[in-house]
């Protein structure tokens, strides 16, 4: 499993480099990162959330978690100004949960972990969370589209929950 990087961690705000090539590393890190993003009960995880700083994205929206699909160097464009609000939350943000409006549908371009191209036009939760992930390779969270009263709030609540968790570790 790869530790997931808490905010307000700096290192979240870095740029992912694009993906040169398909190494067997690269094909390591796929396979570490779709097993830590199940286990963390997560839908999508971008490598920088694993302080990888690449364009690669795993997401699996399915209820068994049968279907795990891979993005690198993904662009995702909005093919309508239309904007939806969803509750979303993070993995690097735990037990924070709040609305955040985003294009109802994108045009999603990129690389499979094979090197084909995947070219799909996207609405529903699979539009909502290829755009979450993208921005975490940009270096941009969720809580940074809320107030700032409930970025302060962000932050205390990951505070408390990392405590917790670091006191059950230790049990
Ligand atoms: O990038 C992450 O941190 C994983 C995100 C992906 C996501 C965010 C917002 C909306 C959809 C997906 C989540 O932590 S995965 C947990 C989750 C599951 C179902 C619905 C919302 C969030
Ligand atoms: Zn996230």
């Amino acid at each position: 499993l790869l530790p997931i990087l808490n905010y307000p961690d700096p290192r979240l705000r870095t740029i992912a480099e694009p993906v040169k090539e398909v190494t067997a590393e690269i094909k390591t890190l796929i396979a570490d990162m779709i097993e830590t993003m199940y286990d963390a009960q997560g839908i999508g995880l971008a490598a920088s959330q694993v302080d990888r700083h690449i364009q690669l994205i795993v997401m699996d929206l399915s209820e068994d978690k049968s279907q795990p699909r891979v993005f690198i160097n993904p662009k995702v464009t909005p093919l309508v100004e239309e904007k939806q609000p969803y509750e979303e939350g993070c993995l690097s943000v735990p037990d924070v949960y709040d609305k955040v409006e985003r294009p109802t549908k994108v045009r999603i371009e990129a690389l499979d972990e094979n090197g084909d191209k995947i070219d799909e036009e996207v609405e529903g939760l699979l539009a909502v969370c290829i755009q979450h992930e993208m921005d975490h390779l940009n270096g941009v969270i969720f809580v940074d589209y809320l107030s700032r009263l409930k970025q302060t709030r962000a932050r205390d609540k990951v505070r408390k929950v990392i405590k917790i968790r670091e006191k059950q570790s230790t049990h």
